[in-house]
């Protein structure tokens, strides 16, 4: 669905030109939520730019829906832009619409029939879970509601591909995670394929399932999310991997054994859940070493029952172990 390569871009500036990017090649298929992260300046928004046409590369092809947009003159440009929906941090919708106004527009400069557009702006504002918000305008909306708008103009036109800036980035945690929830049922329910840029790896676990990791303008690596995940080869992604909080903390029946100096605690631990036949989850540990020795974590859920783990934890707690349920 889209298809880039060897692509190089480079910036004419007054201290010499400056590399956006080096040589990139990437392949989002059919169907794809495709992730692009990185931190600031590595090249990403570049690329995104290049997908949609608003830049062009000094070497290298890009192919969106089948379309050479790398060499496309303008005519050829307008007439696939409508099959590239785009979204924004930052929104940007026009103050002076309502919520059905702001979706109408993108079909009207499309040329889509009066009566057509009415119909699919109805549907579009149920889709994104806007009902009763038709006439509300932007500066009515908090973030989330203004980013669905966004997404609803951005399907007005049925388009093959969705690119998303930074969408989620001026949201908070529980709006952001809302937000990717929807895009991941419009990709699940419509097969539309997904692009998105982000600096947030927290992104890429929730909705992708590939990631191309960029740096100075390079993609340092790229593959399925969890391959990715598994086995993070270059500096980069494991720094971005390392920002994300602990996924385990809505476990059920948590469960954080800290164990200090020589207590050792995984023997002490096996032989608690073989004694007490509980089936235990481990979720990730750390040691810290402190001045005065090391200090271990263990993160671990318990599927039982209230009674079967107070027992177990005595036995623990016996073992040298601290146990708190947080
Ligand atoms: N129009 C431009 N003129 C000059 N330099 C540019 C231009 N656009 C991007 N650059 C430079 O190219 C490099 C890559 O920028 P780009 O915006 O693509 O990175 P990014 O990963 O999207 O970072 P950010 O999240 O900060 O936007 C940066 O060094 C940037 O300063």
């Amino acid at each position: 669905m889209i298809s880039i390569s060897h692509v190089s871009k480079a910036f004419a500036r007054r201290d010499g030109p400056v590399v956006a990017l080096d040589d990139v090649s990437l392949h989002v298929a059919q169907g794809d939520i495709y992730g692009i992260i990185g931190y600031s300046g590595a090249g990403k928004s570049t690329l995104l730019r290049l997908m949609n046409g608003l830049e062009h590369p000094d070497q290298g092809t890009v192919t969106v829906a089948d379309t050479l947009i790398s060499a496309a003159p303008e005519r050829a440009l307008r007439a696939v832009r409508p099959k590239i929906g785009i979204i924004f941090q930052h929104f940007n919708l026009l103050w002076s619409r309502t919520v059905a106004g702001n979706i109408r527009l993108a079909m009207q400069i499309a040329g889509t029939p009066r009566a057509q557009i009415e119909a699919r702006t109805a549907e579009l504002i149920r889709l994104v879970g806007l009902e009763g918000r038709a006439v509300a305008y932007p500066s009515q909306l908090s973030g989330g509601q203004k980013q669905r708008v966004g997404i609803a103009r951005a399907l007005a036109n049925n388009p093959d591909v969705l690119l998303c800036d930074e969408a989620t980035s001026a949201l908070d945690p529980e709006t952001t995670d809302q937000i990717l929830d929807l895009l991941a049922q419009i990709n699940r329910d419509f097969g539309l394929t997904i692009a998105l840029i982000t600096h947030e790896m927290h992104v890429v676990r929730r909705i992708c399932n590939h990631v191309a990791v960029m740096e100075n303008g390079r993609i340092v690596e790229a593959g399925a999310v969890s391959d990715i995940f598994a086995n993070p080869q270059s500096a980069v992604t494991r720094s971005l991997l390392r920002t994300l909080p602990d996924d385990s903390a809505d476990a059920p029946n948590r469960l954080v054994l800290v164990y200090r100096g020589a207590v050792a605690s995984e023997p002490l631990l096996a032989a608690a859940i073989q004694k007490h036949g509980l089936p235990v989850t481990i979720h990730g540990g750390r040691t810290n070493k402190l001045a005065d020795g090391p200090l271990g974590e263990l993160v671990i859920s318990v599927d039982a029952a209230p009674e079967q783990i107070a027992a177990f934890v005595t036995d623990l707690n016996a073992a040298g172990i601290e146990v708190h349920d947080v």
